[in-house]
């Protein structure tokens, strides 16, 4: 089986490394600056335990790999690109390809599923980071991540083992869930503070907003219908696996829209993470404030290329309607 992981940052970037180290096929599509350092000297990876560089082989589209029924292709860039490179890899791919969402969200496996037929998901807890071309950081020893995958909707099969064991040998703990989704969506209740951390920084003082916007998460989700995985599943599944250590010395820093603001990208994946929220009150008749303020904010942040941090977390709890 070989395995095309699409958006070598933080997270395909490590595992992509892991899964070429491990022994797997396994190619990457990166772009700009990012893919000509990988070229050039290889995909450096930085760990508590040390730094290694891996030659894994880069590309620049999918077009350049031939992709065929029988590949798994692992999007995992952030959800604001999923569009984009689906386009291309529909253009391209046999639609009997695997397509494993190593995202955060639950929007990615919808839009592959528009163009093809066996969609993966995969709750992602794999604290990594990606802030200069040619290096990822992968900040949890010795297990880098927990990556439990199951078929979207729902369901399991064999691609679903296969994609498992390859996690597993690579490193990563991995079991196939049959409701992957109801994972998804408790992930994507932690998820909703990334874009206040980008914003505000990991300060105390965020406390009452990210309670404001967590406690419209849940109304939605359950004015919804939507089944949800529990703050107790959540915590045994993640049990004391996860151990996050500096890493050359230096302590992980943001979450993943933090790094959209501290790398100057341009974009932030809030429109798919509180953005969620916002829509699923609207469909079903719950205000979301907070949340849309904060979509908004950072969206606005990130297109003006400020710096995280930046913005007083009482700046958006004053402009927020007050509570009864
Ligand atoms: N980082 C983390 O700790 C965690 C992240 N996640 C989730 O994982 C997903 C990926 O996040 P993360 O790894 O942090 O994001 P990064 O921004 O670090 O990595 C995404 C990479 O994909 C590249 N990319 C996007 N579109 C294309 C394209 N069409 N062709 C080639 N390369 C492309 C980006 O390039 P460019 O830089 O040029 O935009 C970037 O290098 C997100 O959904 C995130 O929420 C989940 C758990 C933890
Ligand atoms: C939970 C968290 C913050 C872990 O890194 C994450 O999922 C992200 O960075 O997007």
């Amino acid at each position: 089986m070989r395995y095309v992981i699409y958006g070598a940052g933080a997270i395909g970037g490590v595992l992509g490394a892991r899964l070429f180290s491990a022994g797997f096929d396994a190619t990457v599509i990166a772009r700009g600056p990012h893919l000509e350092a990988i070229r050039r000297n290889g995909l450096r990876v930085d760990s508590p335990d040390g730094t290694e560089t891996v030659p894994v082989p880069a590309v620049a589209a999918p077009d350049d790999v031939g992709i065929a029924a029988g590949d798994v292709v692992i999007l995992a860039m952030k959800t604001q690109d999923t569009g984009a490179a689906l386009a291309a890899l529909r253009d391209s791919a046999d639609p009997a390809t695997a397509i494993v969402c190593l995202q955060n969200g639950v929007e990615n496996e919808r839009m592959a599923l528009r163009s093809f037929e066996h969609v993966y998901g995969v709750c992602v807890m794999f604290p990594a980071t990606h802030t200069e071309p040619g290096v990822v950081q992968s900040q949890s020893t010795p297990i880098p991540g927990l990556l439990d995958i199951g078929r979207y909707p729902h369901g399991a099969d064999d691609t679903a083992e296969q994609v498992a064991a390859a996690f597993r040998k690579a490193s990563f703990v991995s079991e196939v869930r049959e409701d992957i989704m109801r994972w998804k969506y408790r992930k994507l209740m932690m998820n909703l503070t990334n874009a206040v951390q980008a914003l505000c920084g990991t300060g105390e003082e965020a406390r009452p907003l990210v309670e404001r916007i967590r406690a419209e998460g849940l109304a939605c989700l359950q004015a919804a219908g939507i089944d949800v995985a529990s703050e107790a599943e959540e915590t045994a599944r993640r049990g004391d696996l996860l151990q996050v250590r500096p890493v050359a010395g230096q302590t992980r820093t943001g979450g993943s829209s933090w790094q959209s603001l501290h790398r100057g990208t341009g974009a932030i994946e809030a429109d798919y993470l509180n953005g969620e929220i916002v829509l699923l009150g609207r469909i079903h008749g719950v205000p979301t404030p907070a949340n849309e303020a904060v979509r908004r904010l950072a969206n606005s942040v990130a297109r003006e290329r400020g710096r995280p941090g930046s913005v007083p977390v009482q700046q958006i709890l004053d402009a927020l309607p007050r509570q009864s």
